[in-house]
């Protein structure tokens, strides 16, 4: 039973009961909603013994959503779900009546999350409707076993969300409020992840690092127009899973970047990266003895991520490595035989049956020296230049590095440029040397001349 199936259940139960009381109620109730605060007529009715009376009549429906599941020991996931979307919905307006927040993090490097306080209520309105959120801690003795007599007088703190709307609204709630709060959750929570770079290790294992690259699309220095066809290729990409689908292909999409070393195409990567939120597996093929530890690396791989072969240059034939065990003829035959275009045929199998949203990058100095197999139209889907310094991409590195958008030296450094055959990283490495603008951009200037 999903959790919403369970809380479609309770949620029965609750309307069987309450169905049996008289509506003549309603008439009272209204009177001491008008008149008693919410405390107050919790506490009142209680002691009274009225409030399932109070809730049989009332035109308002809760859910409760605790933080644990039945079993008392795993977390309820709907719980953390909601816990995060109300986190961003505190920080808007929505979020200004709260008098009492909370406040916690993991550790110093970890974000502030904000939480409303015990007791404390906030509104949030979803497709018109309007849901009331309350957060709820309780003490509850710990018991022992299952006897009720055998209390060990420890208290357990029990948490919950309770979600109360008009009752006209409980489809809503439960088939679409809900539902909308847990992909929101999902959502921030990828957002928020920092990403991975794996790294393939002998024979067939990926180990993770976090992903620091801050290279970005808007950082990169590289021709406007090339840069905007790449992210229009990609975003053609993602939403084209059905597509994929549709016609019986693996859902992948491949780029051959080429140009000289220092342009780039390191950054480059990092940047889709970046932008579709995917991880890296940095695919070392040195480091690949053999097609089946080849095999279980693709398929070690998650879904929606990237596979980068950088510098391929003129391995196109993977290497023997040498100190490691001997194989048998035959076996050694069939691992020299594992080519770029092998790869790809490889992965198109592979990650037809398994895989999704998957992207591969090979990177290289020399492209003329690839096997042509892997320049033939349809294998890889782009071909990418990045090429020396332009006056444009310049333009680019000093807005990153000196917030400057115009200085008196660019009429200069724009004339000289196409002439001088410098890479981005050439001209980056000069902008960075001091904080004074005008000493670098003499500098580079000099670089040029
Ligand atoms: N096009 C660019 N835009 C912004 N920064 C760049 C660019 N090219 C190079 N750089 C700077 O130079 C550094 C080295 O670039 P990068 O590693 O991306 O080059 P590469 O093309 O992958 O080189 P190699 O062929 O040696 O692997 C980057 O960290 C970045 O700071
Ligand atoms: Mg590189």
């Amino acid at each position: 039973m999903s959790s919403y199936d369970k809380a479609i259940e309770s949620y029965k139960n609750g309307i069987a009961t309450a169905a049996s009381f008289a509506a003549s109620l309603m008439l009272v109730r209204g009177v001491v909603h008008e008149l008693v605060p919410p405390q107050l007529r919790e506490v009142l009715f209680s002691h009274l013994g009225y409030l399932r009376w109070w809730h049989a009549v009332s035109p308002h429906h809760t859910i409760v959503i605790e933080q644990r599941t039945d079993d008392g020991l795993t977390n309820n996931h709907t719980y953390s779900a909601v816990k995060t979307y109300l986190a961003t919905r505190i920080s808007t307006t929505d979020g200004q009546q709260l008098q009492r927040l909370r406040v916690s993090s993991m550790d110093e490097n970890d974000k502030m999350l904000v939480a409303m306080a015990e007791g404390e209520e906030m509104a949030d309105v979803y497709d018109g409707a309007e849901f009331k959120w309350r957060f709820v801690s309780r003490e509850i003795a710990i018991r022992n076993g299952h006897s009720s007599s055998d209390i060990d007088g420890g208290q357990q703190e029990v948490r919950s969300f309770e979600l109360s709307f008009h009752r006209r609204h409980k489809e809503k709630a439960l088939k679409s409020y809900l539902p909308f709060i847990v992909s929101k959750a999902k959502a921030i929570r990828d957002q928020e992840r920092s990403l991975q770079i794996y790294m393939n290790q002998y024979p067939d294992t990926w180990s993770p690092v976090d992903l620091r690259h801050p290279s970005t699309f808007d950082t990169l220095a590289m021709d406007q127009e090339l840069k905007q066809s790449i992210i229009d290729d990609l975003d053609r990409f993602i939403k084209r899973k059905d597509y994929y689908k549709r016609i019986g292909k693996a859902w992948k999409r491949g780029y051959l970047l080429y140009g000289p070393p220092g342009t780039g195409k390191s950054s480059l990567i990092a940047a889709m990266a970046n932008y579709l939120r995917f991880d890296i597996y940095d695919l070392d093929l040195s480091e690949v003895q053999s097609n089946s530890d080849l095999r279980r690396l693709l398929i070690g791989m998650s879904n929606r991520s990237i596979i980068a072969a950088e510098d391929i240059d003129c391995s196109v034939e993977m290497k023997q490595r040498e100190g490691h065990e001997l194989k048998s003829a035959e076996e050694e035959k069939e691992e020299q035989k594992v080519t770029l275009s092998g790869l790809l045929n490889f992965v198109d199998g592979l990650w037809s049956a398994s895989g999704e949203g998957r992207i591969i990058i090979f990177t290289t100095n020399y492209k003329e020296r690839l096997d042509p197999a892997l320049l033939r139209p349809g294998r890889m889907d782009m071909h990418i230049l990045m090429g020396y310094c332009t006056a444009e991409s310049f333009r680019i590195l000093a807005r990153n590095y000196h917030s400057i958008t115009y200085h008196v030296t660019y009429p200069e450094i724009e004339e000289l440029i196409t002439e001088a055959m410098v890479t981005p990283a050439e001209v980056a490495e000069v902008l960075m040397r001091s904080d004074d603008t005008d000493v670098v951009l003499q500098d580079v200037v000099d670089l040029l001349k």
